[in-house]
């Protein structure tokens, strides 16, 4: 089964979100990025006012190529608690350079923060503006000993996933995940249409904010549970319509 990861802003968010059937409580701040680092009181907020079997992953931005600020990033979500963290690979051009970054941060969060897994996150419009290729990270996040590789876009608005990323190669990041054994995750502005199509791929958790946000806004919407609900059942095969819902429908 894909598990469905929602993006939140603050508690009352991740507790729409959990309403609604997630399964992984994600905090970021939108407004400062694809991938943009929440302050360190929301991140607090929000793992108090969660049930200590959720999971709260934490992006850490859409990061330069500075390994040491990366790795302090890591150690002070993880001091607030964080399950994951987000690596965004904005900075890193190449395999070589995210390896690099990624390796710092693991070797940080063994050190002070051991159990906190390490995801990283390329963008699938990442290599246009000079950011590493998506397919490159997944064996550079495993030599560095992250737990999961993620594809996100980095440009909101300017298309989705699929905008910039063919089956094929989405399918070849899952593949590349699981021969090295990372746990994968597929996102970028995917909307409840895409869903299906994403779970065919089979990674193991598909990311949104936007299409779980009231008018499809990830800046201006809220977490709405009917939406994240709508989004568990497309991820499972379920597709609402106007006579009930019908199961099995795939893309
Ligand atoms: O981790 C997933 C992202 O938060 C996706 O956000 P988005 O659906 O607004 O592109």
């Amino acid at each position: 089964m894909v598990r469905l990861l929602v993006s939140v802003v603050d508690a009352e968010e991740a507790a729409a979100a959990l309403a609604g059937g997630a399964h992984i409580v994600d905090v970021k701040n939108p407004a400062e990025g694809a991938l943009g680092a929440p302050a360190p009181a929301v991140v607090r907020a929000i793992r108090r006012a969660l049930p200590g079997r959720v999971a709260l992953s934490v992006a850490l931005g859409d990061l330069p190529d500075l390994p040491g600020t990366a790795a302090l990033a890591a150690v002070g979500a993880a001091s607030l608690g964080a399950d994951y963290v987000k690596v965004g690979l904005r900075g890193p051009g190449d395999a070589e350079a995210a390896g690099r970054l990624l390796a710092a941060v693991a070797a940080a969060l063994r050190d002070l923060a051991p159990g906190v897994r390490l995801i990283a996150c390329a963008y699938a419009d990442g290599p246009r503006v000079g950011a590493v290729d998506p397919l490159d990270v997944p064996a550079a996040a495993a030599a560095a000993g992250c737990a999961g590789a993620m594809v996100d876009t980095l440009h909101k608005g300017a298309g989705g996933l699929f905008a910039h990323m063919t089956d094929a190669r989405a399918r070849a990041f899952v593949e590349a995940c699981r021969r090295h054994g990372l746990t994968s995750a597929l996102a970028g502005s995917l909307t409840p249409a895409d869903l299906p199509r994403v779970a065919a791929l089979g990674p193991d958790i598909a990311g949104v904010r936007g299409a779980a946000c009231t008018g499809g806004d990830r800046l201006g919407g809220r977490i709405d549970p009917g939406r994240v609900r709508a989004l568990v059942s497309a991820l499972a095969g379920v597709v609402s319509g106007a006579g009930g819902t019908v199961s099995g429908v795939r893309r």
